[in-house]
């Protein structure tokens, strides 16, 4: 089985050159302002134009206001929208409706109670992202290397695509999908040396790991 895999937070031509050599298949960029990994869009076009084949290219953003929303889609060729903040199911639906962009939201969980959330978006996302709570002392509400019990997606069958997130590694990843079963994984922190600063050198161990997995 080929696991799909997403690295997220490029802020450099190396790491991007270094994920598409590896065998990438999606690209994140992060467009929340508060982030060590926030580009603007002119800053996002001129990374993806490093893409030297078709990729997957995914914007990140958190509870997004339309103003924004027009910046991000209106100056950046995206594949993919990823919604990572509390939008409610009607949002979601809005998004993708007004903007003709495709959207993945991102399902906190820290625990199985947090499992239904995910319910309400069958139908109206085009994939799910499930990705640790972050922990109360967290500035951020992702990207803070924080893994959650894999076991709470093993066996679960959902009808749209999902990725697993959070906390993941080269070292980790492996058994995160064997546990879990995910056919896409998603890491941003597991690549870095520092918050924002990317490894090409983790970005090719991390791939290779999902891929050997
Ligand atoms: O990366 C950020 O700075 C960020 C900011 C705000 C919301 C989400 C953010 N990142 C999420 C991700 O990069 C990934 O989709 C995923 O959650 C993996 O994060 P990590 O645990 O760091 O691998």
């Amino acid at each position: 089985m080929t696991v799909e895999v997403k690295i997220c937070g490029i802020t450099d031509e190396e790491a991007m050159e270094a994920a598409i050599e590896a065998g990438v298949d999606h690209v994140g960029l992060v467009f929340y302002p508060k982030s060590p990994r926030a580009v603007t869009p002119e800053q996002a076009t001129e990374l993806l134009s490093y893409l030297e084949r078709p990729v997957s290219r995914v914007g990140l953003l958190v509870d997004p206001d339309d103003a924004l929303l027009d910046a991000v889609v209106g100056g950046v060729r995206l594949d993919l929208l990823q919604l990572h903040g509390n939008e409610s199911p009607e949002r979601v639906e809005a998004i993708r409706l007004e903007y003709g962009v495709p959207v993945m939201k991102m399902i906190p969980l820290a625990g199985p109670d947090d499992l239904a959330a995910a319910e309400a978006y069958i139908g109206v996302a085009d994939r799910l992202l499930f990705d640790a709570r972050p922990p109360k002392t967290a500035t951020l509400p992702g990207g803070n290397a924080v893994s959650f019990d894999w076991t709470l997606l093993t066996g679960r069958r959902w009808p749209l695509p999902w990725f697993l997130a959070g906390g993941l590694t080269p070292a980790n990843v492996a058994e995160a999908i064997r546990v879990s079963g995910a056919k896409a994984v998603d890491v941003s922190s597991g690549v870095e040396t520092a918050p924002g600063r990317k490894s090409p050198e983790l970005i090719r161990a991390f791939i290779a790991a999902a891929r050997g997995a």
